[in-house]
């Protein structure tokens, strides 16, 4: 093997079911490869033709490469999708598509209009579970998620499809929320027999335990109510969304883009992309799955550091009283002026570092011979990988970092600017986040809307921390979902404006 040099645990060097059995079986994926390089070194290792490294200076380097191909073995579940597209021409070109559709002017709009919106709809609901006093606690998870559906569902789609209104949080939820994601796919890109099975096979696929990736691929969590409200039960969900393709691209679907019409970017990706609307199925859905679960742990994460952390709370506070309250009252979050805030701004970044899942590692390949320190030549084609939370957490990026410190993010100097330039959580290179600036807009507005019109604090304590937090987990395995239980009270007598 052209990796034979490389240290590693034996299971690892002869097969990828090393990494099954610690996902799998152990659940210990993330604490196992920090021994293993305690073990090992930076180098390690952790597949037939796959090397882990956790030298921050290395990484950082080598991720800025615009030539690196993304692993299909790694990513080739989505392979025909964006964040999954392995050559980096075929990903520039599909990029500079779609990359409009959620940064500049169509993000601006969305912004300052639809977003306040959903942040109102939030404050809604949580004046309402204030004044319920309920016994068993405000399940913020239930809150959280029917949000953020309905903030993607409303960016990708146009559609209001009013999840956070349902009477049955709780429905929304269970209904809509996909658990084993990570085993799933893990079983899917260490068991190659099981993948080339069910890959021709599309009926055994269904009726199997991996039967929801098609169902989330091909019908993401919006469409079965899509087919209610338009009255199309019964219709494929390519079917459905071609209809709604072409209700809205019957005429000029670009220039109604242009004019900032949210309802038109289905249209408008249907148009670009060749009219192929599968491929656009399978783009948006796969946006929508990744967002709502990404923008789900990150708010859950970030309202949990608050809790913790009631300093940082009161800073907060203060330098909100620094908005146009006179013309927003309670609703602060319209003010524009929110997405500037300097604390607000180094609070959402200290989070998200500190949010990043064990699970994700970011595996690239060189065409090239990748020339590693001290003379150590990796081979073309080897499976490069890092993972985000290991540099998040490196005590040489970040002083203290495990500690959740906001202030340094603040001001602009050189500390400041070699944090960010050393920051991971949206990606590297030319892979970063598709959803990372709407996803700050989001973390900004519903964390105004809550500390300035709520005290929170958690319903039950004790227990959280018996169950070791589980409500942070991203995409969770089944039966290991936490709830986030918060006790809530609005801040003011009387929340209008
Ligand atoms: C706070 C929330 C989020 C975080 C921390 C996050 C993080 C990331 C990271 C680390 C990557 C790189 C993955 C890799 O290279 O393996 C990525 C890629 C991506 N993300 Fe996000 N994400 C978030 C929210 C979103 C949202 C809301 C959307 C959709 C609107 C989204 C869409 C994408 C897409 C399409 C890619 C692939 C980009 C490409 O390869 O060009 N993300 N995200």
């Amino acid at each position: 093997s052209p990796v034979a040099k490389f240290r590693g645990p034996f299971l690892a060097r002869v097969s990828r079911l090393y990494e099954a059995y610690h996902v799998l079986v152990k659940d210990d994926w993330y604490e196992n490869l920090k021994s293993l390089h305690e073990k090992y070194g930076p180098v390690v290792r952790i597949g037939p033709d796959e090397l882990h490294i956790a030298d921050p200076e290395f990484c950082l380097d080598f991720r800025r490469r615009p030539d690196l191909r993304k692993c299909s073995n790694y990513y080739g579940l989505d392979s025909t999708v964006l964040g999954g597209l392995a050559d980096p021409r075929n990903h520039l070109q599909r990029k500079s598509v779609i990359q409009p559709l959620f940064t500049g002017d169509t993000l601006a709009r969305y912004s300052a209009a639809e977003l306040n919106v959903h942040a109102g709809n939030l404050h809604e609901k949580l004046s309402e579970a204030a004044s319920q006093h309920d016994q068993s606690g405000t399940n913020l998870t239930f809150i959280l998620w029917a949000l953020t559906n309905d903030i993607m569902t409303s960016y990708i789609f146009g559609e209001r499809m009013g999840y956070l209104a349902a009477p049955d949080l709780a429905a929304v939820h269970d209904s809509t929320r996909a658990y084993n994601a990570i085993d799933l796919a893990t079983v899917l890109r260490t068991m190659s027999p099981v993948k080339m099975l069910f890959d021709p096979l599309p009926v055994l696929r269904r009726l199997s335990v991996l039967g929801w990736i098609d169902k989330v691929q091909s019908e993401p969590l919006l469409l079965p109510l899509l087919c209610v409200k338009y009255g199309l039960t019964g219709s494929s969900s390519t079917q459905l969304i071609s209809t709604r393709l072409a209700h809205t691209s019957n005429s000029n679907s670009t220039t109604q883009h242009e004019k900032g019409d949210e309802k038109s970017i289905l249209a408008y990706l249907w148009r670009q992309l060749g009219g192929d609307s599968q491929l656009v199925t399978h783009e948006m859905a796969h946006a929508v799955f990744i967002g709502n679960e990404s923008l789900l742990s990150n708010l859950t994460f970030l309202l949990h550091q608050m809790i913790e952390n009631p300093r940082c709370v009161r800073v907060l506070r203060k330098e909100l009283d620094s908005l146009d309250i006179d013309t927003y009252g309670h609703q602060v979050w319209r003010d524009p002026k929110v997405l500037q805030l300097p604390y607000l701004d180094a609070l959402c970044r200290e989070s998200t570092r500190l949010s990043s899942p064990g699970w994700h590692r970011q595996p690239r390949q060189s065409t090239e011979p990748v020339l590693y320190k001290d003379n150590i030549t990796i081979p073309a084609m080897v499976s490069i990988s890092f993972t985000p939370r290991m540099l998040e957490h490196d005590a040489t990026l970040f002083e203290e970092p495990d500690s959740f410190i906001p202030e340094r993010w603040l001001g602009n100097n050189r500390e400041t600017q070699i944090l960010r330039k050393n920051s991971v959580t949206w990606g590297t290179g030319t892979r970063t986040c598709l959803g990372q600036y709407l996803s700050r807009h989001v973390l900004k507005k519903a964390l105004v809307c809550i500390v300035y019109g709520f005290d929170m604090s958690l319903f039950d304590a004790e227990r959280d921390v018996e169950e070791g937090f589980r409500y942070l987990n991203t995409y969770p395995k089944k039966g290991k979902a936490g709830y986030m239980r918060v006790r809530v009270a609005s801040r003011f007598a009387t929340s209008e404006p």
